[in-house]
C-alpha cells in the first residue's frame, strides 16, 4: 500500500505539474500525483470536473496542456498493455457478433502469461474470469442481447484478464445491483492487493469503495485536493472546493454529504 510502507517503492504513475484545459475552462491545474503499486486511488468530483478526462490523460488519448505524464518514468503512450481500463458504460449494438467468452478472452495477453489462444489453459483462465464477476451463466451468450449490467461485469473481466500494472475504472459500477457492485468492486481490490495492481476508481458514489479506499483525489471548480478519505471528505475541505456550505456526516461507516451546489447533486449519497 502506498503512503506508509510504500513511500520508499517507487511510484508506477506520476503526475508533475499537470494542467487540462478546454477553451478558457480550466480542469484542473499544478496536479502533482504519485500512484503506488497496490494503491487504490478513489476519483469523485462533480459532472465536467475533469474525472473521464484524466483517465484519457493516463491513456495516452489526451494530452496535458502543460506538465508530464509517465509510468515506471517513462512517457505514457496510447496502447500500452500496462494500464487496464473498464470504460463509461455504453451499450454494444444487438448485432455484435462476439459471445460474452470472447469479449473476456480479448483482454487475455497471451504474451504476458504464456498462454496459446483457443488452448485448454486459455480457456481456463476466461472460465476463471467468468466465473469472477458471476457470469459463467451467459458465456457463450451474444454480448449485444446482455443487459447493461452483464456486460458491465464482461468488461470488468476483460479488464482484469491482463493482469495490468494499471487499472483504470470509469464508473464501473453503474447499472450494477448491489449484489453486483459488491462483487465487482471485491474483485477489482483483490486485483490491487493480490496483484498489487494500482487502482484508479472513478465513481459519483464513494460508499460502495469506502473500505477499499487508500486516498481520494476530489476534483470541484478547476481545484482539487488528494489524501486520505478521513482528510479529504470533510465538510471544510468540500466547502472549500466548492465555495459554499458542504456537509460531511459519517453514519455506520458511510459518508453523507449534504448540501452539494444543485449542478453537482449527482454526487448525492444515501444514509443506509
Ligand atoms: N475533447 C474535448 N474538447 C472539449 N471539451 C472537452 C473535451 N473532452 C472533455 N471536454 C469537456 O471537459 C469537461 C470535463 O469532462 P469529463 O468527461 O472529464 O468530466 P467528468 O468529470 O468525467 O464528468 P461526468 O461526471 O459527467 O462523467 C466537460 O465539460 C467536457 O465537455
Amino acid at each position: 500500500m502506498a503512503d506508509d510502507d510504500g513511500a520508499a517503492a517507487h511510484p508506477v504513475v506520476s503526475l508533475r505539474s499537470a494542467s487540462l484545459a478546454f477553451g478558457p475552462r480550466t480542469l484542473w491545474h499544478d496536479l502533482d500525483l504519485d500512484l503506488h503499486p497496490g494503491e487504490f486511488l478513489a476519483v469523485l468530483g462533480p459532472n465536467g470536473s475533469g474525472k473521464t478526462s484524466l483517465l484519457k490523460v493516463l491513456l495516452g488519448l489526451q494530452d496535458l496542456d502543460s506538465g508530464t505524464a509517465t509510468i515506471q518514468g517513462q512517457p505514457l503512450h496510447r496502447g500500452s498493455r500496462d494500464f487496464g481500463y473498464i470504460p463509461q458504460q455504453k451499450s454494444f449494438a444487438p448485432e455484435t457478433p462476439l459471445r460474452a467468452r470472447d469479449l473476456v478472452g480479448l483482454g487475455v495477453d497471451g504474451h504476458r502469461w504464456g498462454l496459446r489462444r483457443g488452448g485448454a489453459r486459455y480457456r481456463r483462465t476466461v472460465d476463471a474470469l467468468l466465473e469472477k464477476v458471476g457470469a459463467s451463466t451467459y458465456a457463450d451468450a451474444p454480448v449485444g442481447r446482455l443487459s447493461g449490467g452483464e456486460q458491465q461485469r464482461l468488461r470488468a473481466a476483460q479488464a482484469l484478464a491482463a493482469d495490468p500494472k494499471v487499472l483504470l475504472c470509469d464508473e464501473p459500477l453503474l447499472s450494477l445491483d448491489l449484489h453486483h457492485q459488491q462483487a465487482v468492486s471485491r474483485l477489482i481490490n483483490a486485483q490491487c492487493r493480490e496483484h498489487n495492481t494500482a487502482v484508479v476508481f472513478v465513481t459519483h458514489e464513494i460508499n460502495p469503495i469506502i473500505d477499499y479506499v487508500d486516498r481520494v483525489l476530489y476534483l470541484a471548480g478547476g481545484r482539487f485536493r488528494v489524501g486520505r478519505p478521513e482528510d479529504v471528505m470533510t465538510s471544510e475541505v468540500l466547502s472549500d472546493l466548492y465555495d459554499s456550505r458542504v456537509d460531511v456526516i459519517r453514519n455506520n461507516g458511510r459518508i453523507v454529504v449534504v448540501g452539494l451546489p444543485d449542478a453537482t447533486t449527482h454526487h448525492h449519497i444515501e444514509v443506509g
